[in-house]
């Protein structure tokens, strides 16, 4: 059914819907999520592709990413020689949200005046409000009738903060006169000033875009390294294989790189099965253009279509023991690409999405989990209160989450890696 509807019919499901507030930075009209496909969604993916998310852009800023990994190294580092306890979902949000605004803006939010954790906490906020944000979409249109516009104040209070932050990035980047190098904000700020311009983009738009990018890629990947993390802990022949399996690619005297994940099978696995098993956006929408047949049945226009793609990752039809967790199940078709991609052509595996409106970030958190999860193999051993990490799943707004967030403490395995890598 998820084939029939995603690859029959991917261009009536290309748009989301209404957006909960239309002035609103988060999920609000001028975003690219909420944005229906169409012209500006078409001009906006231009540059999110050539300047982030493609394999050229990938690669131009490899050295960013490694930079973020190793700080990343050395921040459990210290933690470990003080025998401190971490809090996994926060020490992956700090590396993943550096990496990402390092990639966009240029720089990483600066953590001496206390901007860092302001973001950091406004990224939480927003992901607790996603239900609202669910629900007023869901429910717009009949409240508006009666004059109610829900939780606005609660969403609008979250946008104008964001708004702040924001506005000091683009600030920096308008007053630079010679710019170095065109990472995605000054691309999108030249777009914005340039008369000639095919599409005219306005200044709100750069920033809710902005506000997706610090969302998408960050608390997504943040909640896959935790639960991943949390399944190799309670599953001590996976972190043996694991490890055994950098030791021998990457040996002991260097951090593992990105480079080194097409040669490290096993760790693919675990990402991929980690994600099967706790994809953070385990439901996500769509809506129809037009009224069509689907399954048999005709389904008419602008209905809204929620697909569950946590339950498809559980159907034991089309997995075996499917709540178990089993990286060698990815293994036979991590062989051959064309496999891979035969085998997820069935839309079996649906972590992020699919078609023209699938994550256009999905290389990019692969690179993302297999780093930061083989880091952490790598160069620590990982030690839990008690004998087993508890998997209880919650949801934080529409985020498949930890009920308990898994906190363990770093012990060095001794490499002798250093800083300057
Ligand atoms: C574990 C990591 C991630 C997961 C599980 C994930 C999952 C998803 C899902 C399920 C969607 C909706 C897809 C659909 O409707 O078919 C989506 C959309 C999106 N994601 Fe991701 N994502 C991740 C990481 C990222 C990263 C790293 C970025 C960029 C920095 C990103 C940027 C986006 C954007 C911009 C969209 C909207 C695409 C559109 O509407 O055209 N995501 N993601």
């Amino acid at each position: 059914m998820a084939s029939e509807i995603f690859k029959s019919h991917d261009v009536n499901i290309s748009s989301r819907g209404l957006p909960p507030i239309d002035e609103s930075l988060f999920f609000g009209e001028t975003g690219f999520f909420s944005a229906p496909h169409g012209d500006y969604w078409k001009f906006m993916k231009k540059p999110l592709i050539t300047k982030l998310l493609g394999p050229h852009a990938i690669e131009r800023l490899r050295a960013v990413r490694a930079e973020e990994l190793e700080r990343f190294y050395f921040r459990l580092l210290e933690k470990a020689r003080k025998k401190e306890c971490v809090e996994i979902r926060r020490e992956a949000m700090i590396f993943t949200n550096n990496s990402t605004c390092k990639m966009i803006v240029g720089r990483t939010c600066s953590e001496e005046d206390g901007e860092g954790e302001r973001v950091w906490g406004l990224i939480t906020e927003s992901i607790s409000l996603t239900k609202k944000v669910l629900f007023t979409t869901l429910l717009r249109k009949p409240l508006e009738k009666l004059g109610i516009s829900l939780f606005k104040e609660e969403i609008m209070g979250i946008s104008e903060r964001y708004d702040k932050v924001l506005e000091t990035f683009l600030a920096e980047h308008e007053n630079v006169a010679e710019k170095q190098g065109m990472n995605l904000m000054d691309v999108l700020l030249e777009a914005k000033g340039d008369e000639k311009s095919e599409y005219k983009i306005t200044r709100d738009q750069i920033k809710a875009l902005f506000v997706e990018l610090f969302l998408g890629g960050t608390d997504t990947s943040k909640q896959t390294i935790q639960w991943k993390m949390a399944e190799i802990i309670n599953n001590p022949s996976t972190m043996e294989r694991m490890r055994e399996e950098i030791d021998s690619v990457v040996g002991k005297s260097r951090l593992i790189q990105e480079t080194d994940l097409p040669n490290l099978p096993y760790l693919q696995g675990v990402v991929k099965e980690g994600l099967r098993l706790y994809p953070p956006i385990p439901v996500f929408g769509r809506r129809l253009q037009e009224g069509c047949v689907m399954g048999g049945f005709y389904v008419p226009e602008k209905t809204t279509l929620v697909v569950n793609g946590y339950a498809v990752m559980r159907d034991s039809d089309y997995w075996e023991n499917p709540d178990d967790f089993k990286p060698e199940r990815f293994l036979a078709s991590l062989g051959s690409e064309q496999e891979d991609a035969t085998k997820e052509k069935v839309l079996k595996y649906l972590p992020f999405g699919s078609e023209r409106r699938g994550c256009p970030g999905t290389n990019l958190a692969y690179i993302f989990l297999g780093t930061a999860i083989g880091m952490m193999i790598q160069c620590f051993d990982w030690k839990i209160e008690g004998d087993k990490v508890n998997m209880e799943e919650t949801l934080s707004g529409m985020v498949l989450t930890m009920a308990h967030p898994l906190k363990c403490t770093p012990i060095p395995r001794g490499l002798p890696i250093s800083k300057g890598l």
